[in-house]
């Protein structure tokens, strides 16, 4: 009996403890005055996402709420302070002018037990700083360009697979198919012939390994978000716990596909314009090359980056064209006479899509700068990435106090920073009527009227998306391919607004993407 009273006394101190700690851990913004909204306990304010809400809309209506009365607000990650910027000026000192005091982005990775999880995303320091180096020769736009006859030799085989699920319905009123299945399969072929050198074939075969392990990455999540929030909040005991982020089967997967092929391609003598071969060169470098696990580790970070981001762009890109044909037809028209000309669609080709970059992809001026030609293609994809932006929200680590400009805050070391990317994609005084698809806010003339961290979709600074290139280069090939053979309008299925998916972090659609599809 004794014990058991003592047991419960026990837990009665530990969770009086635990109450007070999280008392003095919830008061963290209220005692240095900044504008916060009220936590949930051991929530934070991110309570509603997964159940009534998706990421997007707390973020939302916290910088709706709070912009114009601070430059930024306190906010609350599990039992996390974070601050959201809530003023462009102040985003652009943290993402590139005053970069070095904002390089982290502090995710947990575990490279002794987990070391896939250390990837270029997660990477932080030094280590961070020298595979970006390392990798950066790897995108340029002479390796895009060497890399094209493969996403275009995939596009061809993606369109044939599309023509045969139309046919299905000839005859028919309406031949309804579900294209973001097919694009997920048309990228998961690109990125695992680009990063794996593999044959994977998901177009033609849809069980294939590739295509279930790509779609598990996504979905399956190793920890709960509770426990997620407390891993993010003590990397060093999660750490010493040993504690893994990515599935075994995930991580064994990739691990295998990546020692399998170099150990044929070096047994072999094979070499091939791919980032495994690119990766396979930087193993030997003079002065420290990547290590097996290091290469694994890349590799892994550019499917993830190349599979879902990209087929989620041209699966929202599709469904909006669809819902305006007019738009559809401009873009289209832009195909037919680019290949009119090129008679294929080669780099000189893609240059010249100016209209279809409009509807996806876009940028503000600081990429413009680095890379002019791209600008055109920014205007389709642009339109499309400020609507549905992949990354709702970006992250960096505070690594030194840095007091905020114009007021007496200060971000203090160690504290995470939250760029509310979709929430300023959104706001009416930057983008008027938010909601109406318009790809003409991205002529060149428009992007100079605007602040230049106006657009986000790729983040901005030295840490800005590394494949940017080569994901619009796929983005621009599947969407050139599919508006040159058919035309899309919307099913009775079809989803009107697109539902989104509750529980992931990255934006995508909750269910398939039903439309329309006629060939022409
Ligand atoms: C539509 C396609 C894509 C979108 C919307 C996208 C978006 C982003 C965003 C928002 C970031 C974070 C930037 C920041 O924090 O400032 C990022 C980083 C990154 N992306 Fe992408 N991305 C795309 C395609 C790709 C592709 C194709 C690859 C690789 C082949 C890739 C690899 C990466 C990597 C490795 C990083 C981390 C860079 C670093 O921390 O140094 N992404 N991407």
């Amino acid at each position: 009996m004794a014990l058991w009273w003592l047991s419960l006394a026990l837990l009665a101190t530990l969770l009086g403890l635990l109450a007070l700690w999280l008392r003095q851990t919830y008061g963290y913004w209220a005692r240095r005055g900044v504008l916060h909204d009220p936590p949930v306990w051991l929530y934070g304010n991110l309570h509603s996402v997964g159940r009534t809400t998706t990421a997007l809309e707390p973020f939302r209506r916290f910088y709706e709420r709070y912009k114009g009365r601070a430059p930024f607000g306190g906010f609350y990650f599990a039992v996390r302070g974070v601050a959201v910027l809530l003023d462009l000026e102040l985003v652009k000192l943290v993402m590139v002018k005053e970069f070095n005091s904002f390089a982290h982005r502090g995710n947990y990775y575990n490279e002794q037990d987990d070391p896939i999880s250390a990837h270029l995303f997660n990477l932080d320091g030094r280590d961070w700083r020298e595979m970006r180096n390392k990798l950066t020769p790897t995108f340029t736009s002479l390796k895009m360009h060497q890399m094209l006859p493969t996403v275009v030799d995939i596009a061809e085989r993606f369109v044939q697979v599309v023509r045969e699920q139309v046919a299905v319905h000839a005859g028919a009123a309406e031949s309804p198919v579900e294209v973001k299945n097919l694009l997920a399969r048309f990228t998961i072929d690109v990125i695992g012939s680009c990063a794996f050198g593999l044959d994977c074939n998901s177009l033609n075969d849809p069980d294939v390994e590739f295509y279930h392990l790509g779609h598990k990455t996504f979905t399956d999540r190793r920890h709960g978000r509770l426990a997620f929030g407390l891993i993010q909040a003590f990397p060093r005991l999660a750490r010493w716990l040993r504690i893994k982020m990515v599935s075994d089967d995930v991580s064994e997967f990739y691990m295998r596909v990546v020692r399998q092929t170099l150990e044929y391609r070096e047994r072999e003598g094979v070499r091939r314009n791919d980032f495994l071969n690119l990766l396979m060169e930087l193993r030997s470098e003079p002065g420290g090359g990547l290590s097996f696990n290091q290469i694994a580790a890349q590799a892994f970070v550019f499917f993830l980056g190349g599979f879902e981001t990209s087929s989620s762009t041209m699966g929202f890109a599709l469904h909006l064209l669809a819902l305006h044909p007019d738009v559809q037809q401009r873009g289209r028209v832009e195909v037919q006479q680019v290949l009119a000309k090129h008679r294929q669609l080669n780099y000189e080709a893609l240059r010249e899509l100016k209209y279809l970059k409009q509807i996806i992809y876009g940028e503000s001026r600081e990429l413009q700068f680095y890379d002019s030609q791209l600008i055109p293609f920014y205007f389709a994809t642009a339109e499309t990435l400020r609507k549905y932006s992949i990354a709702s929200i970006l992250i960096r680590k505070t690594l030194t106090d840095f007091r905020v400009p114009g007021t007496s805050h200060v971000l203090e070391a160690g504290l995470p920073v939250v760029i509310p990317v979709d929430a300023i994609h959104h706001d009416p005084d930057i983008y008027p009527e938010p909601e109406k698809f318009d790809p003409d806010r991205f002529t060149p003339e428009a992007i100079e009227q605007r602040h230049s961290a106006a657009y986000l979709a790729f983040g901005a600074g030295p840490r800005n998306c590394i494949g940017l290139r080569f994901g619009e280069m796929q983005s621009l090939v599947g969407l050139a391919v599919l508006l040159h053979n058919f035309r899309f309008s919307p099913a009775r299925e079809t989803e009107i607004p697109l539902q989104l998916n509750k529980t992931s972090f990255f934006l995508q659609s909750r269910g398939g993407i039903v439309l329309n599809v006629q060939q022409l």
